[in-house]
């Protein structure tokens, strides 16, 4: 840096002050020292003063008048004036400078060139100073000297002194001395500086954490210290004052997390990886926080040690949130299964609802069964359906529960001879979670399922005793529990039971409650079996024929009388299912448009009951007989009156008096013989 030296005139020219000049510098160059170790030694909120008075005592010092520190702002020609200091009785000049104004020249070699400019005389200004030459005298001053302070390549501070009551001259070691000082003084000015915006963007950090709910913290690995803020104390319930360390952190940890929070931090500083650890810190007070740490590995300085900086933050209600969405996702999955196994039953029962046919029949003996499905339909009592198997009992149960108001919901099923009699309480009225070995998850009841419908307890008379104990309260209470639970659930429940078992014999027998049966018996319907409604057969037939016919792709549009009449004969043990599944064979082995029954063994009538019956019943049945036999052929040759050996006029008189309709008759056209 160059130094403008104007000719030599003042005191402190060594050469031409001699001892005095040399004392002076001698006792600057001394200062030097003393003022770095007050700097060094104070505050950064004494600074100001200390700069203040150092600087008073380097004017002094001089036996100047004016002298101060200007501070340079990058790009702005204005100079302010951060310390200075004036003798009493010298003027006090204005606390900002435009320096490009008024000293341009000074300002180009001071600011753009960054030369010291001293100045002993004004008259020994050149001309293009003009104007700063104007101003200093305007200031009074007589001799200047203004030397540029740099940080890096730009000029941050002006250190300035002016002489105002005579010309000084401004020896170099006196420059190299106040440069020095200036140096010293803006080096601690600028210190102080990153001092206050490390200060302010800690506390912008602060606030972002504390307003993020967050604390910061710094693991030294080496040490183990943690340097953390007040909010990540609180977080590790740590005192305020309370130095962290990793190991009295760890001992607050709950103890089955702290491997993993170790393991984290060591994966972390090794691999030069970020780190994330969720874990628990019990409280003093016994609670449970939930922590997340996540943190990045920093290094301070090439070949200084890694540091792990990072944030806590207490994630205990996300944790909660997601413990009960953990719950509540089982509970769902758990009623899911639930329901999706309620479907299983109910499309079971959809399922079997559709295979059923129209409840079909034009026999009189059907007539009966009909009109007492009507009767009790809406009253919502108890029905117990008797009848051999495959009379239609379940479709009577359908009927009554489709005319009923229960309609809107579906008839919920329980074939109590199709299930495990261990197996029975539990589809019955449901279980809990391991009611016994195997009931792996909660299950409603078909009691349940049925609430607000009709349960259809098929084959009634094979449900266990103990069983039909537990139906009888809830027949009687409308309650029931589930197996494994002391709760009581309330239902409204419409009961249907079938069986094709004298259910009275079974009470006689011991085999079912009798306290039950009456509890059944309220509105019993009696479903005839098919050989007492030969009528029913033909229309029965046909029905069949288009059935299996749709399915099939066939179609069957004749069927030999003899055939048909040999079906009516049939004393068919099996009732309409047996007819039903003989219908399905044919329909398979016949060629053409005719069903071939052929092959069928039809086995002549015999008596089914093996209880007595009445004359009349029996002379009942034998008229039946012999005019299936016969295809509905009551006189003439081969007529049901040959046969019988009775005058065709008798017969149709029996019939008459027996209630005997022969719809088989009528679709033969014999009609018009009755
Ligand atoms: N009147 C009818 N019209 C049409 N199909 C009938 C009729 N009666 C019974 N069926 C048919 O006969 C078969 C047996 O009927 P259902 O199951 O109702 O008899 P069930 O008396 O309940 O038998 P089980 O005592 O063996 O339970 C079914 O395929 C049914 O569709």
């Amino acid at each position: 840096m160059e130094v403008l030296m104007n000719q030599s005139q003042g005191r402190l020219d060594e050469n031409s002050a001699g001892e005095e000049g040399y004392n002076l510098i001698r006792q600057l160059e001394l200062l030097i020292p003393a003022v770095s170790a007050r700097i060094l030694k104070t505050s950064t909120d004494t600074l100001d003063e200390v700069i203040y008075s150092s600087l008073q005592e380097i004017i002094q010092l001089l036996k100047l008048s004016r002298g101060g520190l200007l501070e340079v702002s990058e790009g702005i020609c204005k100079v302010k004036i951060s310390h200075a200091w004036f003798d009493v009785d010298v003027e006090v000049v204005p606390n900002t400078i435009d320096l490009s104004q008024l000293f341009p020249w000074s300002y180009r070699q001071l600011v753009r060139d960054c030369t010291t400019v001293a100045i002993t005389s004004l008259d020994s200004l050149p001309a293009e100073a003009a104007t700063d030459k104007q101003s200093f005298a305007q200031m009074g001053v007589q001799s200047s000297l203004t030397i540029p302070l740099l940080i890096g390549h730009r000029v941050h501070h002006l250190i300035v002194v002016h002489a105002v009551k005579q010309q000084w001259t401004w020896p170099e070691p006196l420059i190299t001395s106040l440069r020095l000082l200036g140096e010293i003084f803006v080096s601690a000015l600028d210190r102080r500086d990153v001092f206050r915006s490390l200060e302010i963007y800690q506390a912008r950090l602060e606030i972002a954490a504390v307003s993020a709910e967050v604390g910061l913290w710094e693991l030294d690995p080496v040490t183990g210290n943690i340097w953390a803020t007040n909010s990540a104390k609180v977080l590790f319930e740590f005192g305020q004052d309370e130095q962290i360390t990793l190991s009295n952190l760890l001992d607050k940890i709950h103890p089955d997390d702290r491997s993993l929070v170790v393991e984290t931090v060591d994966k972390a500083i090794d691999a030069d990886t970020e780190s994330y650890v969720e874990y628990r810190l019990p409280r003093a007070d016994g609670e449970i926080r939930w922590l997340l740490s996540r943190g990045r590995v920093h290094q301070k300085g090439a070949t200084a040690s890694k540091y792990l900086v990072g944030v806590t933050a207490d994630i205990t209600s996300r944790k909660q949130m997601e413990h009960k969405l953990h719950e509540q996702f089982r509970e769902i999955n758990r009623l899911r299964e639930l329901l999706e196994h309620e479907n299983t039953l109910l499309r079971s029962e959809v399922g079997l609802n559709e295979d059923k046919y129209s409840f079909l029949s034009v026999s009189s003996a059907m007539q009966g069964v009909k009109l007492h499905i009507e009767q009790v339909a809406n009253t919502g009592s108890t029905v117990l359906i008797q009848g051999e198997t495959g009379t239609g009992k379940e479709l009577v149960a359908q009927a009554i529960h489709r005319l009923s108001d229960r309609s809107k919901r579906l008839m919920v099923t329980v074939n109590c001879a199709a299930l495990p009699s261990a197996l029975i309480e539990s589809e019955l009225f449901g279980r809990e979670k391991g009611a016994f070995t195997g009931a792996l998850s909660r299950q409603k009841g078909r009691f349940e399922l049925a609430h607000e419908s009709t349960l259809f307890l098929d084959e009634i008379a094979e449900m266990p005793l103990e069983t039909q104990a537990k139906l009888l309260r809830a027949l009687q209470n409308g309650v029931f529990e589930r197996l494994g639970s002391p709760v009581s659930i309330k239902v409204d429940v419409r009961i249907i039971a079938a069986t094709n078992r004298n259910l009275y014999e079974e009470v006689e027998e011991g085999r079912f409650r009798r306290d039950l049966y009456y509890r059944l018996n309220i509105f019993p319907i009696q479903v005839p079996p098919l050989r007492d409604r030969v009528e029913d057969i033909p229309p029965l037939v046909w029905k069949f024929v288009s059935e299996f016919g749709q399915n099939m792709g066939r179609k069957i549009s004749r069927i030999a009388s003899q055939d048909m009449a040999r079906l009516m004969a049939y004393s068919w043990p099996g009732n309409v299912r047996e007819l039903r599944n003989v219908v399905e064979r044919a329909m398979i082995t016949s060629q053409g448009k005719s069903l071939d029954l052929t092959h069928f063994d039809l086995a002549p009538p015999r008596p089914l009951h093996p209880s007595i019956m009445t004359l009349e019943e029996v002379e009942c049945r034998h008229i039946q007989d012999a005019i299936g036999f016969t295809s509905g052929k009551i006189k003439g040759k081969g007529g049901a009156a040959e046969i019988l050996g009775l005058h065709p006029s008798t017969l149709y008189s029996r019939m008459r008096k027996l209630n005997i309709q022969c719809n088989a008759i009528k679709l033969r056209g014999d009609i018009s013989s009755l």
